[in-house]
């Protein structure tokens, strides 16, 4: 790859097996466990990557880069200066935008092209003899990895590999020994944090590293955080992933988190807004919970791999929507508000194979393969039609994700999480854990129980005739309401409202809708953003999310002490207009702060009947009826005669 004149983003050039085979991304613990080699490569070849010279274009600071701070043109792109308008955002990235998901696109094709010239580099450097050409072999079909955190990790693992977790990782360096290394997936260190002055603003260079929920006092990651919030909204987060797959056919609702009055209640949610969930409880106020430095955090890369993924099965699922025209949310180096944003439009700095044109959403559309790469669903030269290609990711995505919310509920074992949840939360309180090395994690295993039943015996009683009702909350607020990122969870049960802190770990949070507005203050946090919204125009741009909550229900009904009997509306509406509630807070602080309501801010509950069919497969195509009477009277709540 040259570093200088135009880069052409290739990903990594690759022909076609003789079977029409791409080398594949693989799930994080799949890759550790079964291809071993592979992952040495990952480690060594990332720890290479990360040490280039901040200065060097191809570099993993300048590539990381691109995405929000420090606000530099990248690849002889020159930006647009609009976006220094008090509405704009330095950076290229797109969110809220129609082009959220293909931008990210040759985004992680740069990424991954970067990555792969220090694989190759790395395998060359092995001892001439087997353990050379094992690895220069290796090299050959390596890909960078995806983390699923939406699937079911096995059980006794943690819902956070502890391949992001441990400093250390035990390898097989290039002179053939085996030893200890500082692990490149749980932090990136800067060298130095500011190789220009003021690349950062002092809120993000007090960091040497990259921090996950930093103390707020000293700035300490406290990475052991992470795996207890991601565990207790995985049920509500897996079921919105299988929502998204199976019921969403509309690749605007699909793909972004935008909202306007002509959105029905059931496409609230979108993968924008499960990704950017994930960015709140993976970041908890460190570097992955801000646009701005999220790039620099390895976990970005195989957080966004896995988005890329969900979208590339979408849309084998889907191959006849595509995206329509849309204006600019706001200004950023790339577009400039209200512009038209189309399947043409350059997706700016990245020069296509040809080094003289931009790629465009059209010419990535189709095929992961364009940058030599596919997932292990999406091999699609496996089949030899098309419906047959479908009906595999079909059965591969309710495999991972869920048949149904009943089998899914059994197959994750829902039932025992009070227990395992007190568990949880106390070790939390434990020391962060000591520099282990990394032993190959359990993958991700299709479990028998998803496969097998379309409604376990015990749960066949709350689907009469294989029927039951999908209940969610859909939220929407202002984007920029707040002046900063915000979340709103929503919680089924009684909590400790005096406590901001506790609420993401109270076993009754269902999940959340997080909204990642950028600081509008770029100097630091500001004291008044709870109480003051902002009234310029970027204050108008509406995003929502949705919170499943059927798999909570579940639970409770399960839990006999709630007197929730069943799915149906006659329970269901009196229950939840008494025990659902939400709560606001921002979080780009690392310090959790109560901020009451947003600007714009309308929760509302909705239900629809699905059908199981015999396959147990869940036929979404229903209407949702929305039930106001549920959030009527609640801060923030729709009230009656108001619409969505
Ligand atoms: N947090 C719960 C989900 C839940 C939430 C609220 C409830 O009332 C019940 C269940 C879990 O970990 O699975
Ligand atoms: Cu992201």
């Amino acid at each position: 790859m040259t570093t200088t004149g135009n880069i052409a983003i290739t990903g990594i050039p690759t022909t076609a097996g003789p079977d029409g085979s791409f080398p594949l991304r693989r799930e994080l613990r799949d890759l550790q466990r079964n291809f071993p080699d592979h992952f040495n490569l990952l480690v060594l070849a990332l720890k290479d990557f990360q040490a280039l010279n901040e200065s060097v274009q191809t570099s993993y600071y300048q590539i990381a880069g691109i995405h929000g701070l420090p606000y530099k043109p990248w690849n002889g792109v020159g930006s647009n200066t609009d976006w220094q308008s008090t509405s704009g955002f330095g950076g290229y990235c797109t969110h809220s935008s129609i082009l959220f998901l293909t931008w990210h696109r040759p985004y992680l094709a740069l990424f991954e092209q970067a990555l792969y010239n220090s694989v190759q580099a790395i395998a060359k450097q092995f001892p001439d003899g087997p353990l050379r050409t094992k690895y220069v072999e290796a090299a050959k079909t390596f890909r960078t990895p995806y983390f699923d955190w939406a699937s079911q990790p096995p059980s006794g693992s943690s819902a956070f590999p502890s391949a992001f977790t441990a400093p250390t990782v035990q390898v097989v360096d290039v002179d053939g020994k085996t030893k200890s290394t500082a692990n490149p997936l749980y932090r990136f260190v800067f060298h130095p944090v500011n190789p220009s002055p003021d690349d950062f603003p002092a809120q993000w260079s007090r960091y040497p590293t990259t921090v996950r929920y930093p103390n707020p006092r000293t700035g300490q990651s406290q990475d052991n955080r992470v795996a207890p919030i991601l565990a207790n909204e995985l049920a509500s987060l897996r079921t919105n992933v299988s929502l998204l797959l199976l019921s969403y056919t509309n690749f605007d609702a699909f793909s972004f988190n935008r909202w306007d009055p002509s959105t029905n209640p059931g496409e609230f949610g979108s993968l924008e807004d499960v990704h950017n969930e994930i960015h709140d409880r993976t970041g908890g106020g460190g570097h992955m919970s801000s646009l701005d430095t999220s790039s620099f955090d390895p976990l970005f890369w195989l957080h966004h791999v896995n988005v890329d993924r969900l979208w590339a099965i979408w849309q084998d699922l889907n191959p006849d929507s595509f995206l329509s025209p849309r204006p600019a949310p706001y200004s950023t180096f790339n577009s400039t508000e209200g512009e038209s944003q189309t399947k043409d439009t350059p997706l700016t700095p990245f020069w296509d194979k040809s080094a003289t044109k931009f790629w465009t959403s059209e010419a990535i559309k189709d095929t992961t393969t364009t940058f030599g790469y596919a997932y292990p669903e999406t091999q699609e030269w496996k089949y030899n039609t098309p419906s047959e290609y479908q009906a595999a990711i079909r059965q591969a995505v309710t495999a991972l994700y869920g048949t149904n919310v009943f089998a899914n509920f059994a197959a994750a074992n829902v039932q025992a999480r009070a227990t395992e949840h007190t568990q949880l939360i106390k070790s939390l309180s434990l020391p962060p854990p000591p520099s282990v090395p990394i032993t190959a994690e359990k993958p991700l295993l299709i479990t028998q129980k998803m496969k097998q039943s379309p409604i376990p015996d015990s749960l066949q009683h709350l689907a009469p005739n294989n029927k039951y009702p999908e209940w969610v909350v859909n939220i929407r607020a202002h984007k920029h309401g707040l002046g900063g990122a915000f979340r709103v969870i929503v919680f089924l049960g009684p909590i400790d409202e005096t406590d901001p802190d506790s609420w993401p770990t109270e076993f009754n949070a269902v999940g959340r809708v997080s909204v990642l507005a950028r600081s509008t203050t770029q100097g630091g946090p500001n004291t008044t953003k709870c109480a003051k919204c902002i009234t310029d125009a970027a204050d108008e741009l509406m995003v929502s999310g949705t919170v499943p909550l059927t798999s909570a229900l579940l639970q409770d009904i399960v839990n006999e002490n709630t007197g929730l009997q069943s799915l149906q509306p006659e329970d269901v509406v009196p229950y939840l207009k008494s025990e659902l509630k939400w709560k606001v807070t921002l979080f780009e602080t690392g310090e959790e702060k109560d901020c009451g309501e947003v600007p714009g801010l309308r929760v509302s509950v909705a239900s629809t009947e699905v059908t199981i069919g015999e396959d147990g497969l869940p036929d979404y195509s229903g209407e949702y009826v929305v039930y106001p009477e549920i959030t009527d009277g609640k801060p923030g709540g729709l009230r009656e005669g108001e619409h969505i």
